[in-house]
């Protein structure tokens, strides 16, 4: 009933688990008083010796327990938010952490819709867990216990029966969890992957219009979310009986108590004051546990998202990544480089390259070659491949990730923009940016007479940068990437899908860089690497020819059929065609 797991990761929410039971445990004793006070009164009122002076304390005694209680109500609500507070804080941020080391591109171990869900609601219901379910399951243990003590001080024989009813709860509960947790994991994994089919068709839904694939789709959905009803339905008849029979134990149990103590009083073993105690603290021994059950189930769907979230955060990460690149990039050499996604067939064969302090090498082949592949293997995107990608002389996946990032950057043909302004983006490329400095980078890319028509560096942007043009956006992305001044770029199809104003001014760009850093530049369009300084083609996963444009041209090879192909493609579509 208690995951060790949880409470070690929150060592810190423990005091407040312990400070709420025992403000819980402090509201009880105040309670035992007050009734303890007015059961005095009915005893001096039915042996009519009442007396004035006894009203007074009386009053001021059960005022005073009235105000213990509120004041320990309101510590309990603080307590219950501080003992949860720094737990979500603390497994979200390890989450993150544990998404950053996976290098989000090759994580398998979960889905997006079925990660947002368990950082927000997952996280969500621990809440309930630390907040309610813990200071409860501790003070289910020690009402009963200080409620025995003092009844037994009144009728051994009633608190005896009392106290031997309590553990029926408990037992009720554990039958119940056995159930409970293979159903809420099936749950939790139905929940999961409907939200993912949501998330996924969200996403493609203009696709989906365009084929008229949505109905389809929607009907898939539709079954998926039935057979979610269900198994909801089957949680909710599930906790509805299990609160049912804590019900019965614990309403049964009290009148079991109440029914002794008023055969105790007719038999004149009790006052009238005491059996007055007796039947208003009977309901007092069950209460405490009966709310455990209450909040058991929802604690429960807190410990089915815990060890999700836990085995997320155990899986193995490689531990290889102890270098750093301690200073500029200044070699990157990659010898018999073969890499496979699925240990069957080889998408790189064998790849040999070196790229030194400054230049522009560009990477041209056919759709599929493998050149995606290899940029994500230069930025140390996967981990598992044979050969060698040296960096200065250090293997790229011994290399911290932070370390890598901070001297390589990659820029695609979709680069996320997040909502905010163009300052706020640019600041994701160097937090330390000056304006002057971002206005030098806006220049560069030619977007700084737009923006001074907006509203400059304060120019909202909308999330994914929808509010620019397809060219603006990339152009801003670009000098995002300008001011992160790595020693290394990626350039992978950075200027597919966008107009050929803007691909100009990015190949620009791209060329000026070029002579103070290493610069790969993976294109379709051949007329935009024609003065690169080494040229790879490459051919189902393999270097098939290299050389500047004059040298391939004149080898009458593959990069000369490639380049005829699409000169007069493009002179056909007057040039408005990007490959
Ligand atoms: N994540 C992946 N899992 C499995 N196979 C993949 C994956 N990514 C790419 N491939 C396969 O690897 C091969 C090379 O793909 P890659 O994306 O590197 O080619 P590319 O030259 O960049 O193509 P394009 O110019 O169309 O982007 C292809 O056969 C592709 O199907």
């Amino acid at each position: 009933m208690i995951n060790k797991r949880l409470l070690q990761s929150a060592a810190d929410s423990k005091k407040y688990i312990y400070y709420q039971v025992l403000c819980q445990w402090i509201s009880l004793l105040a309670q035992i008083v007050l009734i303890g006070v007015i059961a005095n009164i009915f005893n001096d009122l039915y042996a009519d010796v009442l007396k004035e002076d006894t009203i007074i304390i009386s009053f001021a005694i059960v005022a005073g327990c009235l105000v213990i209680r509120f004041v320990m109500d309101k510590l309990m609500t603080r307590m219950s938010y501080l003992a949860s507070k720094d737990i979500k804080l603390n497994l979200r941020k390890q989450i993150f952490e544990k998404l950053f080391l996976l290098n989000r591109t090759n994580q398998k171990e979960l889905k997006n819709a079925e990660l947002v869900q368990l950082t927000v609601e997952g996280v969500d219901q621990l809440e309930t867990y630390f907040g309610r379910y813990m200071p409860q399951f501790f003070y289910s243990l020690l009402a009963p216990l200080t409620l025995f003590i003092v009844l037994s001080t009144i009728s051994f024989k009633a608190a005896i029966v009392l106290f031997i009813c309590v553990p029926i709860i408990p037992m009720s509960i554990v039958m119940v969890q056995k159930f409970a947790k293979k159903l809420l994991s099936k749950y939790w994994g139905m929940y999961a992957n409907l939200g993912d089919r949501f998330l996924d068709n969200i996403r493609g839904l203009t696709t989906l219009k365009i084929y008229e694939s949505d109905k389809e789709q929607q009907e898939k959905m539709n079954e998926e979310a039935e057979n979610f009803r269900k198994v909801t339905m089957k949680v909710l008849v599930m906790q509805l009986n299990s609160i049912s029979i804590m019900d019965l134990v614990a309403f049964g149990g009290a009148a079991v108590g109440i029914v002794f103590s008023l055969i105790a009083f007719n038999n004149n073993e009790i006052t009238i004051g005491e059996t007055f105690m007796m039947i208003m603290l009977s309901a007092e021994f069950f209460i405490p546990l009966r709310l455990l059950g209450s909040f058991f189930h929802i604690a429960m769907n807190g410990n089915a998202a815990s060890k999700k979230i836990f085995s997320f955060l155990d899986a193995p990460i490689s531990d290889k990544r102890t270098n750093n690149v301690d200073d500029k990039i200044k070699t990157v050499e990659v010898k018999e480089l073969v890499y496979s996604y699925d240990d069957k067939k080889d998408v790189l064969k064998g790849i040999n390259v070196e790229f030194k302090d400054n230049g522009l090498y560009a990477f041209v082949g056919e759709s599929g070659c493998g050149k995606s592949t290899l940029s994500t293997l230069l930025t140390g995107g996967y981990d598992e491949y044979k050969g060698n990608i040296l960096l200065n002389g250090k293997e790229v996946n011994t290399i911290d990730f932070t370390s890598l990032h901070e001297q390589i950057t990659k820029i695609e043909d979709y680069n996320y923009l997040f909502k905010g302004t163009v300052y706020s983006a640019l600041l994701d490329g160097n937090p330390k940016a000056s304006e002057d400095e971002m206005w030098q980078a806006l220049d560069i890319v030619n977007l700084s007479e737009y923006l001074k028509t907006q509203d400059g560096l304060h120019t909202k942007l909308m999330e994914k940068g929808s509010n620019l043009s397809g060219g603006q956006a990339q152009r801003l992305a670009l000098a995002r990437a300008l001011l992160h001044d790595s020693s290394v770029y990626i350039f992978d199809e950075a200027t597919s899908n966008i107009d050929v104003e803007s691909e100009l001014d990015i190949v620009n760009v791209i060329h000026k860089l070029a002579k103070e850093k290493i610069v790969i530049f993976i294109s379709h369009r051949l007329a935009n690497v024609h003065d690169a300084d080494i040229i790879y083609v490459m051919k189902d996963g393999a270097i098939v020819e290299q050389g500047t444009h004059q040298q391939l041209y004149s080898q009458s090879g593959l990069y000369k059929e490639m380049n005829d192909v699409q000169m007069s493609f493009e002179a056909y579509t007057g040039g408005e065609t990007h490959a």
